[in-house]
C-alpha cells in the first residue's frame, strides 16, 4: 500500500472562504475585507469572476494535456533549470507528479533554450499570453491586500515588477496514473506551503486538500467550474508579520487514488529578488499597517536563498551560514516560518537541480 494518510474530513462548501470578485471594481473595500478575511483564517480561498477567460483555462489545460500524453523522451527533452524552464518528474519523498514549467520574467519563454521542442512558437504564445493573463490578477490581489491592511495600494505591486528576477512560474502539472506500486513512503504530493508571495491554481477535478485553521485536519479544497484556488505562500506570510496565513496544502493516496489522473495549473508568485523584505506590523492604538522598525536588513532575494539552504540541508548544526553572510536572526525566522518544506524536486535519474515551488 502507498503511504496512508487520515482522510480529509468532508466539509460543506460554505465553511471553506469561496468570494465573487465580480464586484472588486465598484466596491473594492468590501471584497478587498472578505479576501482578508479569508486570508488570515484559512491562507486559502476560492475565487469567482477572476477575469482570466474560461476558455483560455480549457485550452491551456487541453495543450497541457497533448503534452504530458507525449512520450518520455519529447517531454524530457529538456529537464526544469534553475529557472524553472523545463520538465519535470518526481517519484520522491515530494511526491508522484509531472510538471512542465514556464519560469522566469515576462516573455523570456518565448525564446528560452531550454523548452522541449514539443514547445513549438504558437504554443510558447499561448503558455506567455496565460502567464500574463494570470500575473494580471495576481497584481489586482496584490493591491486587494494592500488596500484591506490600510496601506498605499501599490505597496507589494511595486515589489512584483514583471522585468525582474526572479519572475513568476507557470507550472503545468499532472499526476499521473500509476501502474507500478512506488516507493510505500512516497506521497501523492507531500504537504507543504509553497514559497513565494501568492499562488494561483486552476484545477478541474478533486484531490486538493487543505490543513483546516488552526491546524484541526484536512479539509478538500472545493472545486467550482470557473473558480480559481488562491493561497497564500510564505514570503507574504513573513511580509505580513504572520497575519495573512501561508496554509499547508497536501494530495493524498486516499485523495487520488493511484488509478486516477489529475491535472492543474498552478501560477506561483515571486516578489523581486532585490525587493526589501520589511515586516510589516500594526502599531499600538493604528488601524493600518506600516514598515516595523525591527525589520532585518534583508530581500526577497536572501529569503530565498536561506529557503534553497534549508531544502538542501547545508545549514551548520547551529543554524548559521557563514556563505550567506545574512543576520542569523533573520535566517531562523525563516527557519522557524513553520513549514520550510517547499515541494524542491530530485529529479528522476541524474537530473539534480535547485527548484522552488
Ligand atoms: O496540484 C495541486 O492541486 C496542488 C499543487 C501544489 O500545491 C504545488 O505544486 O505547490
Ligand atoms: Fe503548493
Amino acid at each position: 500500500m502507498p503511504h496512508s494518510t487520515s482522510p480529509a474530513r468532508s466539509l460543506t462548501k460554505e465553511e471553506f472562504p469561496i468570494i465573487d470578485f465580480r464586484t472588486v471594481d465598484e466596491d473594492p473595500k468590501a471584497v478587498a475585507a472578505e479576501i482578508l478575511d479569508a486570508a488570515q483564517n484559512w491562507g486559502f480561498l476560492v475565487l469567482k469572476g477572476h477575469g482570466v477567460p474560461q476558455e483560455d483555462v480549457d485550452h491551456m489545460f487541453a495543450t497541457s494535456s497533448s503534452f504530458f500524453n507525449e512520450p518520455k523522451e519529447a517531454k524530457s527533452e529538456k529537464w526544469m533549470n534553475t529557472k524553472q524552464q523545463g520538465y519535470d518528474y518526481k517519484e520522491s519523498v515530494f511526491g508522484c507528479t509531472e510538471g512542465m514549467c514556464f519560469g522566469s520574467i515576462a516573455d523570456a519563454n518565448l525564446t528560452c533554450d531550454n523548452l522541449p521542442s514539443w514547445w513549438n512558437s504558437e504554443r510558447r504564445q499561448e503558455a506567455e499570453a496565460f502567464r500574463s493573463k494570470c500575473n494580471e490578477l495576481s497584481t489586482k490581489l496584490l493591491k486587494v491586500f494592500a488596500l484591506a491592511m490600510g496601506l498605499d495600494q501599490e505597496h507589494f505591486a511595486t515589489a512584483h515588477m514583471s522585468g525582474k528576477e526572479p519572475g513568476n512560474v507557470l507550472r503545468l502539472i499532472r499526476y499521473p496514473v500509476l501502474t507500478d506500486p512506488v516507493d510505500p513512503s512516497f506521497p501523492r504530493l507531500g504537504e507543504h506551503t509553497d514559497w513565494g508571495t501568492l499562488t494561483l491554481l486552476f484545477t478541474n477535478s478533486p484531490g486538493l486538500e487543505v490543513q483546516r485553521p488552526g491546524g484541526d485536519g484536512w479539509v478538500p479544497a472545493p472545486v467550482i467550474e470557473d473558480a480559481v484556488i488562491v493561497n497564500i505562500a510564505d514570503g507574504l506570510a513573513l511580509w505580513t508579520g504572520g497575519l495573512l496565513k501561508s496554509t499547508k496544502h497536501r494530495l493524498s493516496w486516499e485523495s487520488l487514488p493511484m488509478n486516477q489522473s489529475r491535472h492543474s495549473i498552478a501560477y506561483f508568485v515571486n516578489a523581486d529578488a532585490d525587493a526589501p523584505l520589511r515586516v510589516l506590523r500594526k502599531e499600538e492604538g493604528s488601524d493600518s499597517y506600516s514598515e516595523s522598525s525591527q525589520s532585518f536588513d534583508a530581500t526577497f532575494g536572501d529569503y530565498q536563498a536561506v529557503r534553497m539552504r534549508i531544502i538542501h540541508e547545508k545549514f551548520d548544526t547551529d543554524g548559521t551560514d557563514d556563505e550567506l553572510k545574512l543576520d542569523p536572526k533573520f535566517v531562523n525566522l525563516v527557519r522557524n516560518i513553520g513549514v520550510a518544506h517547499g515541494t524542491g524536486v530530485t529529479f528522476e535519474g541524474a537530473h539534480s537541480t535547485e527548484v522552488v515551488a
